[in-house]
């Protein structure tokens, strides 16, 4: 049965595209069938931090009804389905975000995980993906205005038929999580299901323009990525599943031939 989430957050830059490159790329290591789409239209780079070269059709084309949502898929890391948004205003308001359900539909018969990162704010565009999801998780930062912003996501989430499934806290430093952890579960009335911690190499990651869980599998971080995807995946908490190899051959063939199909 395929699960789809929302990534939400409410205030900017809290982690949404981070969180959503890294969880998707860790369940591809894991060997699950895993896309990831990137719903922020008008500042799109889920594209560009999972170092896709060219996009010539992105969603802003299936949303405009100009091309087919295959047409807009991408090939990433360890076989990971990537739907980028474009980077032209133009392209952003010729994009009908109604049609984002029909996308939906289609890629729900492709993958067996599905990740929506969707834009700060309460504008249209980020309204609707709150309601396509099985569920939203919210990222909030160990910091009060992200977590005022996480609760308004929460209650206009449910006013419009949506469910929040819980809260990444991201960017976590260690005299500060515990506080938090209890403060944002108290605030929001949802359970935290894990913590990231602050760590220099997902910028380094992003600057390479991979995930940290590629990049730097040693990571702290990347093992708290690969922690979450892990219990999303069903596996036992104690035991670390395999994570699938990709070869020099698959690598080159993907930078060869970036194109889904
Ligand atoms: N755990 C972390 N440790 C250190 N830096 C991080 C961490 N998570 C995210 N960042 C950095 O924080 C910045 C914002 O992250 P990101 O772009 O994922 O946020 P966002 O919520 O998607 O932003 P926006 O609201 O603008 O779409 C990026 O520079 C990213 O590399």
């Amino acid at each position: 049965m395929i699960r789809a989430y929302t990534i939400a957050s409410g205030k900017g830059g809290t982690g949404k595209t981070t969180v959503t490159a890294n969880l998707g790329t860790a369940l591809a290591q894991y060997g699950r069938e895993t896309c990831i789409v990137d719903t922020d239209m008008g500042m799109a780079n889920l594209g560009l931090v999972m170092g896709l070269a060219e996009t010539p059709i992105t969603l802003h084309e299936v949303l405009a009804g100009k091309a087919q949502v295959q047409d807009a898929i991408y090939e990433g890391p360890y076989g990971l389905k990537i739907v980028p948004s474009g980077l032209s205003l133009q392209g952003f308001q010729d994009a009908d975000p109604e049609r984002l359900k029909d996308v939906m539909q289609d890629l729900t018969n492709r993958c067996e995980f599905l990740f929506l990162d969707v834009p700060a704010g309460i504008g249209s565009d980020a309204v609707l993906p709150l309601t396509v999801a099985d569920e939203v998780i919210l990222v909030v930062n160990p910091e009060i205005s992200s977590l005022v912003d996480a609760l308004k996501i929460k209650i206009l989430t449910e006013m419009i038929g949506g469910t929040v499934g819980g809260v990444i806290l991201n960017r976590a430093t260690l005299e500060s999580t515990d506080t938090n952890r209890r403060k944002i579960e108290e605030t929001l009335g949802v359970p935290v299901i894990d913590t990231v911690p602050e760590d220099a190499y997902v910028r380094r990651a992003a600057a390479a323009r991979a995930p940290v869980v590629a990049r730097f599998p040693g990571s702290e971080s990347s093992k708290a990525f690969r922690r979450i995807a892990a219990a999303m995946a069903g596996f036992p908490v104690e035991e670390e599943p395999e994570v699938v190899q990709e070869g020099f051959i698959e690598r080159l063939a993907r930078a060869l031939f970036r194109r889904e199909r």
